[in-house]
């Protein structure tokens, strides 16, 4: 009888370790560091919000920073605000993403980047069923066309870079890249579509030894947000409720982690981490501790995501009851 318990405490205890030991050995990507300090760190839509918190953090970890967007008024504020701060002068590049001659001549100007972060994006939330077209098309053009033509711009002179240390490609997504929001329908398509553009990249620029990072922040303080605010609508506030927003910065701050530790999946808050998990699917995954995590609690997270959505769509029931009383 002690045997018998001693047996089965024993495997108990070994198949955990057996499972840590097989996924240390198949986990893919193999891990690696991508070095911030004296790199060139190009930030599109770094004159606002987390682009600019990220530009900020990382002129302060000795990186040399460029920044890209439209207005070359917010850039050269968000320049000298980087300058007074860290003592980094950081180049500005005033361009529209969807414009890719203006791009092309971009990463002329620039140079090689050793860590490019496609942040800049647009959210204008509204059901489909009222949302002009052309509200639906900036922001496919602006957030997934416009994060193609930053990559097919800047990702040869990153192939041909000569500093041979890896290499990064960072796409900012949005939790709303990975679950369906009421109020999102074109936004969370933009951010849903960055994902496979993310997955099958990653496999064709493994060789050159450069790796991406896929960043999924909640809602997060920025002008950009404070005006979303003003017009999201009643139902999206429902569902989305429970999340407050973050700051900028601390977004900033998980971001570069993850960059840094070359991270494939960046989560930002603790739903966030759950989040990543439900969604992991076929996601490379460096980590085999992440992925020891994934394995185990894949079908307890399916659970809660199914009470998650039982718990949205009793909100739609009973907004749309009230609305027909
Ligand atoms: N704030 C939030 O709650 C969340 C944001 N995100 C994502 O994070 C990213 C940054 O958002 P946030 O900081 O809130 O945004 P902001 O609105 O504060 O800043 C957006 C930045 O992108 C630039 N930009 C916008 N359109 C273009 C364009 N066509 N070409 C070049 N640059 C452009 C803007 O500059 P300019 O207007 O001068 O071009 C600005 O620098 C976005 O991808 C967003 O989807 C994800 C989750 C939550
Ligand atoms: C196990 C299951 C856990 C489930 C947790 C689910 C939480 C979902 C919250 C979604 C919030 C969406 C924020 C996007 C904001 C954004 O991107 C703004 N730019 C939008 O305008």
């Amino acid at each position: 009888m002690a045997a018998l318990s001693l047996l089965s405490l024993l495997l108990i205890l070994l198949l955990p370790l057996c499972l840590l030991l097989v996924l240390y050995l198949i986990v893919r990507p193999r891990p690696v560091k991508i070095p911030i300090k004296d790199r060139h760190v190009f930030v599109t839509g770094g004159s606002s919000g987390i682009g600019l918190a990220i530009a900020h953090r990382a002129a302060s970890e000795g990186a040399r920073v460029s920044i890209l967007a439209r207005s070359q008024a917010k850039l050269d504020e968000a320049k000298q605000a980087i300058q007074l701060a860290t003592g980094v002068d950081v180049a500005t590049f005033s361009a529209d993403v969807r414009d890719f001659d203006a791009l092309r001549r971009a990463t002329e100007e620039a140079g090689p980047v050793d860590v490019l972060v496609v942040n800049h994006g647009v959210y204008l939330p509204k059901e489909l069923a009222t949302q002009e077209l052309d509200e639906v098309r900036f922001m496919i053009d602006v957030n997934l066309i416009g994060s193609f033509n930053m990559i097919k711009a800047f990702l040869p002179a990153m192939k041909a870079r000569t500093d041979r240390r890896p290499a990064s490609v960072v796409l900012m997504s949005s939790q709303a890249g990975q679950v369906g929001i009421y109020g999102y329908t074109a936004y969370c398509a933009s951010k849903f579509g960055l994902r496979g553009l993310a997955e099958a990249l990653q496999q064709e620029i493994i060789a050159d030894d450069i790796h991406v990072s896929l960043v999924f922040p909640s809602y997060t303080d920025t002008p950009g947000l404070v005006e979303e605010n003003k017009r999201r609508p009643p139902l999206t506030r429902v569902i989305t409720g429970s999340s407050g927003a973050m700051k900028a910065d601390e977004v900033a701050e998980k971001a570069l982690n993850g960059i840094k530790s070359g991270s494939f999946i960046v989560p930002c808050n603790f739903e966030g981490y759950l989040l990543a998990i439900v969604t992991a699917g076929l996601s490379p995954q460096r980590s085999y501790v992440m992925a020891f995590v994934e394995v185990v609690s894949a079908s307890i997270l399916r659970l809660t995501a199914l009470f998650f959505q039982w718990n949205w769509y009793s909100s739609i029931e009973k907004w749309h009851a009230q609305s027909k009383q």
